[in-house]
């Protein structure tokens, strides 16, 4: 089976290779292959340089090895989605491509003016990345795309049977946990507690405020393995990893931001929240409450009202049902409302997530107020938490996912983050056990390595 792949791989290639295009793009079907396992292939290889993305339905499953192409920003201001499209404009028009064409897997900082934390030294305002391989899994096909820019045959044949000849590493020791620390814990809540004042002196209307859980490990925390339990642990979400030199800013998120496909777009309003019951008819009655609490109404009104403003004006056809519904995850269920549109002719999926991002689920209400606020007392840098991450193809279409309940890996270390949203009679002390509930899947995930 490897000679097979390695073989229609380079006889395609060699046709092409050589085209005047910039890259060269070529895409095989293959027989069924574990994406968990091809991303654990790739760590001989490619250490530093994969990622993974899987969406919350399982229509799609992407993993991308090496770097055939990298977009990258620096930029402070909402020109960074617009740098982005761009370069992936001219990438896909200087290309050569047979089959599907190539894809990019990246995504944004939360807040780039934010004073940035040496953490996330290596995640830029924007960054984007066409993978050297691609593995597509889409409903029950699998197919391999090779991007190339400088390789050789022969530098490509050696990647694929390192690729296809790596074994499963089940021996590998376990990481366990040897620390696990809050950080700025009473900061926090004192910044909770201050953004309740400005709120109740109508300075702001609604701010979203993050914290931190730091965790150390053992040894080296295997990824694979880490995303191995989110998919067991999180089937309902969006698992994704996204790798950058030592670290790995890794996830499994409920939240969609955007979908584009063709003229058609969707979104979500996801806010107000509540722990699952222990029994059925606990878990009912925590909906039902939910449902009704006045607070996290308000919270998720927010969100609602300004994402149908944010599409009413590049959508038209804009379906918003009245209530919210519930959304039911593992540890948590939220306020939830899906939003259906058509897209105005010549808006991209750049433009929307410029849009949309952050929606008041994430920022606060107003957006810049609430930005700025953030800035000013959240005891943190979010980085990439709670911001845009996901994937566009050569046609323009892709899906962002907001990337919540995320950590970020170094070596043996991890920065878990959790947020929730604070309005005018938001309590402290509530929130913080918000905030516990919110880190329960990433902190699960990462225990699972020590069981
Ligand atoms: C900011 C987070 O969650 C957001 C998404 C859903 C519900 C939320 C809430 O009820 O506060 C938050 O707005 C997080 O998980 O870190």
């Amino acid at each position: 089976m490897v000679t097979l792949y390695q073989n229609k791989v380079i006889d395609q290639l060699r046709h092409v290779l050589g085209k005047k295009e910039h890259m060269v793009s070529i895409t095989i079907r293959m027989e069924q292959i574990d994406p968990l396992a091809f991303f654990s292939a790739g760590e001989t290889l490619f250490y530093g340089q994969r990622f993974y993305w899987s969406d919350c339905l399982h229509e799609r499953t992407f993993v991308g090895l090496g770097r055939a192409q990298v977009i990258k920003s620096n930029e402070k201001t909402k020109k960074r989605f617009r740098d982005v499209e761009r370069e992936w404009k001219q990438i896909v028009e200087g290309a050569f491509i047979e089959g599907q064409g190539p894809l990019m897997f990246g995504g944004f900082a939360f807040d780039p003016l934010k004073q940035s934390d040496e953490h996330w030294i290596e995640f830029p305002s924007a960054q984007f990345v066409v993978p050297t391989f691609l593995l597509t899994k889409q409903r029950d096909e699998i197919w391999l795309t090779v991007n190339v820019v400088h390789e050789s045959l022969n530098q490509i044949e050696e990647m694929i049977d390192s690729l296809f000849h790596t074994r499963d590493e089940s021996d590998s020791h376990r990481a366990h946990i040897v620390k696990k620390e809050e950080v700025a814990r009473d900061q926090w809540l004192r910044s909770v507690h201050y953004a309740t004042d400005l709120i109740r002196n109508d300075a702001i209307e609604k701010v979203v405020l993050a914290r931190k859980l730091f965790l150390s490990f053992s040894e080296r925390i295997d990824r694979s393995h880490v995303l191995h339990e989110l998919h067991e642990q999180q089937p309902m979400s969006y698992i994704f990893a996204f790798e950058n030199g030592s670290t790995c800013f890794i996830g499994a998120s409920p939240e969609q931001l955007v979908r584009k496909n063709g003229h058609m777009c969707e979104t979500a309003c996801l806010a107000g929240s509540i722990r699952r019951g222990h029994t059925v008819k606990e878990d009912e009655e925590l909906g039902r409450w939910l449902l009704q609490d006045d607070k996290n109404r308000r919270e998720h009104a927010f969100v609602v009202d300004m994402i149908k403003q944010a599409m009413n004006e590049v959508c038209t056809e804009v379906v918003i049902p009245n209530e919210p519904t519930l959304l039911k995850m593992r540890h948590i269920q939220h306020l939830y409302t899906p939003v259906q549109a058509k897209v105005k002719e010549g808006v991209s999926i750049f433009s929307l997530v410029e849009r949309l991002h952050p929606t008041p689920a994430l920022g606060g209400f107003p957006k810049e107020k609430a930005v700025q606020t953030i800035r000013e007392i959240e005891p943190l840098d979010r980085g990439w938490y709670a911001a845009p991450i996901g994937w566009v193809d050569a046609n323009g279409n892709g899906e962002f996912a907001v990337a919540i309940r995320s950590a970020l890996l170094e070596d043996n270390k991890a920065h878990l983050f959790a947020g929730c949203g604070i309005v005018a009679h938001s309590d402290p002390h509530n929130e913080y056990e918000e905030t516990n509930v919110k880190f329960k899947p990433m902190l699960l995930a990462l225990e699972g390595e020590q069981r």
